[in-house]
């Protein structure tokens, strides 16, 4: 039985990360899914809440056939700290994968296997140019699995991306 961890902020999860799930599913059991930044939510570069990703992703996965566990992670001022931070938030995991080279240290010098993904179409499917998208009114439904376009609808978020991005919350 492997059981492997992704991390990310998913601001919002996208066909990338969808794409990353779907090949780590082919190599593992059971997944957990870290929702970093837990804590943070309303701002330019994090304007979902956890609870809202959360529901982004349990949506997204509910055809990939991989039992998954979605975690919020907050955020802590230590680093040196943080994958035990981590695992006490998750379920026990084998193996990380990430591509963000401060994770990919902190889980290696803890003794953590790291695997890393190929980037997916990294011109679109980007969670930076997807936000610049729905600010600027242009197309991003295409770039996220359709239940997200659905839980983006539903808690208005597209209203909410512009005026946050208004003020210089960050
Ligand atoms: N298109 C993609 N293909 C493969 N992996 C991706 C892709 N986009 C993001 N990832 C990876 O998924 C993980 C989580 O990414 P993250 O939530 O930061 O998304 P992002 O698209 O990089 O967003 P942002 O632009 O907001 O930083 C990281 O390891 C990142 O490298
Ligand atoms: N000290 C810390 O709190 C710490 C350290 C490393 C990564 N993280 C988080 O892990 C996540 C990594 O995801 P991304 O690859 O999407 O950046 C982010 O939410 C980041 O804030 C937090």
């Amino acid at each position: 039985m492997t059981r492997g961890f992704y991390i990310g902020r998913f601001q919002p999860y996208h066909e990338g990360h969808h794409r990353v799930v779907e090949a780590i599913s082919d190599e593992v059991d059971e997944l957990v899914v870290g929702v970093g930044s837990g804590d943070k939510s309303h701002s330019t570069r994090n304007p979902f809440t956890a609870g809202e990703r959360v529901m982004m992703i349990t949506k997204a996965l509910v055809d990939v056939d991989v039992v998954t566990y979605v975690v919020p992670i907050e955020d802590i001022n230590r680093n040196a700290v943080w994958v035990s931070h981590v695992q006490s938030m998750t379920p026990k995991f084998d193996v990380a994968y990430s591509n963000n080279p401060l994770v990919i240290r902190l889980f290696g010098e803890a003794g953590v296997e790291v695997r890393q993904s190929p980037m997916f179409e990294r011109d679109v499917l980007e969670g930076t140019e997807i936000r610049n998208r729905m600010v600027q009114d242009e197309d991003w439904r295409e770039l996220v699995p359709d239940p997200v376009a659905g839980v983006i609808d539903e808690i208005d978020g597209i209203e909410r991306i512009r005026q946050v991005s208004d003020t210089d919350a960050g």
